[in-house]
This record gives structure tokens, sequence and C-alpha cells, in this order.
């Protein structure tokens, strides 16, 4: 039965194209979704947001938080809905690799990868490191780029198409203070996002990115406390100052960026591609 179903996964995916597949829920066959650095924050919205719209997910993060993936994983199975962890490091291809090898091992056909995974140094540009550089633009950069080119092939291989969803940020668009290399790097995933649309589209392959605000998450808690060493605001104040530049009004959590990313993620997207789309609460107006 459990074969018959995966042929039969196979063969859907591969003989009808992306935009006759719809949605599926959990009465129907599911599709499947690996979603990087979803151990926690906006990663763990948008792997929880997609189990919810009927993805099976496979939950990547570093094996140092193998717990809270594990917690994530058993969130998805409780929503009904196939979850597998895998520990990997975006920035080893090999590791990316391995991943969705495993991904479409436990959940079959791949459909969606969201490269999330994502890392923040607060600075000034005049005191960058070449460590710093290469850190920053191995995780946001080489991360983005390896899980891209490893869904895109197996997609290929699949032969149905599929869609690349990117973690950018409204830095992509315009830099913020004390975070240069960070904004360079994702200035770099935008134009990345549309330089594989335009290769990817031959093999009905969608890539866009995604371009989040201030969001509530680990990686803010970090930021605010580096802007808090430069410029001696104390703990919480840079972040809660971002409001002021915001048109609605509040600072975004994570499951905002999450509902963005599901119609990226869905059958409605299906004529958008190379674009990076904002979810900012209007801080950035392109
Ligand atoms: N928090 C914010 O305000 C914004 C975040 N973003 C982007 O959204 C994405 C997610 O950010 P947050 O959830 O806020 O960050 P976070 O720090 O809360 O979570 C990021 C996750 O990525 C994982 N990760 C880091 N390096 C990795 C690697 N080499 N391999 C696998 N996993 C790795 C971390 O372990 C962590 O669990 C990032 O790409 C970030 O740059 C964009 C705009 C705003
Ligand atoms: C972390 C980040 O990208 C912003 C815009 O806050």
């Amino acid at each position: 039965m459990a074969l018959l179903r995966s042929k039969l996964r196979l063969s859907i995916a591969s003989s009808a194209p992306l935009w006759q597949r719809g949605f599926a829920t959990s009465k129907t066959l599911s599709k499947s979704a690996v979603v990087t650095g979803s151990g926690q924050g906006i990663g763990k919205a948008i792997a929880l947001r997609l189990a919810r719209d009927g993805f099976d997910i496979c939950v990547n993060d570093l094996e140092v938080n193998s717990s809270m993936v594990n917690n994530v994983v058993a969130e998805i199975q409780s929503l009904g809905r196939k979850a597998i962890p895998v520990f990997a490091d975006v920035t080893r291809l090999p590791q990316v690799e391995a991943m969705v090898e495993a991904s479409v091992e436990g959940l079959g056909p791949l459909d969606v990868i969201v490269a999330n995974a994502g890392i923040a140094q607060v600075q000034w540009g005049m005191d960058a490191q070449e460590s710093d550089l290469q850190r920053l633009f191995e995780v946001n950069f080489y991360g983005v780029l390896y899980s891209d080119q490893v869904a895109a092939r197996q997609f290929i291989k699949q032969g149905s198409g599929g869609k690349i969803i990117n973690a950018a940020s409204i830095v992509s668009f315009r830099p913020f203070l004390m975070l240069p290399i960070y904004s360079a790097t994702k200035a770099a995933v935008r134009s990345l996002t549309q330089s594989l649309a335009m290769e990817l589209a031959k093999d009905k392959i969608t890539v866009n990115a995604y371009a989040p605000g201030v969001v509530d998450s680990h990686m803010w808690d970090t930021i605010d406390e580096g802007m808090g060493h430069i410029n001696g605001r104390p703990k919480g104040q840079n972040f809660k100052d971002t409001v002021n530049s915001i048109t609605l009004g509040r600072t975004s959590v994570p499951e905002d960026v999450a509902k963005m990313v599901s119609f990226l993620a869905s059958a409605d997207s299906d004529y958008v591609t190379g674009q990076t789309m904002m979810a900012d609460g209007g801080m950035v107006f392109s």
C-alpha cells in the first residue's frame, strides 16, 4: 500500500503540470517541503504553516539545535502531517545533498525548498575582518545557493518543476546601519533569486524570496545586544526603536512572514518568479 501510494505520488507529481496540482490537504496526497534553519524563529513558523497547508516537512537545522528540531517535528506530527529531522550545515554542499536525499527518501518527491537558514553580525563595515565576511557569506549566501542548486537538481530529476523560496530581507533593498556585511549578503540573495529564476524557468521551477522587516526572533535578540554594545542602548531598546520606522506601528512575529511564504509555496504563486517580496509592515517602499 505504501509502495503504491509512493508510486502514485510520483506519477501524479511527474505527469501533471505544477499549476494543475493545486493544494494538498490531509485527506489528499501530500506535498513535501524542506525548510532549512527551522528549529526556531521564522523557519519554525514556516515549517508549521506549510504543515497546516498540507505539506510534509523536512525540518533542518544544525545538530547543536537537535532538541528544538525534534520539538518542531513532534508539533508537525501532532498536526497529522509527516515530518523528519535532518541535521545538516547548509554551508557544506555534501550535507545539503544528504539532506535533500533524506527528505525524498522519507517524505517522497520534493515540491518546495525554503532556504531560510541565516545568521547576522552587528559591526561597522570599517571593522569587518575576512573571517566575518567568510562566516556571513558562507551561511547567508553559499547556504542559500547550495540549497537552491541541490533542490533544483532534484526537481529536474523528478521532471515536474518546483518552488525555491529564499530568505532575503528588507536590507536586500536598503542596508541597516551596523549590519553592513549582513546587508550585502541579503542583497546578493536578491540578485541570485533573479538569476536563478531566469535560469530555471525552462524547468518549470519558480524562484522567489521573502524579505522580512524586523521580526521578534533569536536573531533580533543578538542584533539588539550587538547594537547595544556599540550605541550603549539598554537591552531591548534597539529592537523597540525600530517601531518608529514601521508604518503599521509594530514589529513583526515569525507568523507574519510565514503567511507570505505560504503564498509563495502555493499554486496561487505559480505565475510569480524572480521576486523578493517584502513583509515588513511598511518599512521600505520599493
Ligand atoms: N529576524 C529578522 O528580523 C529577520 C530575519 N531575516 C532572515 O530570516 C531567516 C531566519 O531568521 P530568524 O528566524 O530570525 O533567525 P534565528 O536566528 O532565529 O534562526 C535561524 C536558524 O538558522 C539556523 N542556522 C544557522 N546557520 C545554519 C547552518 N549553517 N545550517 C543550518 N541551519 C543554520 C540556526 O541554528 C537557527 O535555528 C534568516 O535568513 C534571516 O537572515 C530576514 C529579515 C529579518
Ligand atoms: C535582521 C534583518 O534582516 C532585519 C531587517 O532586521
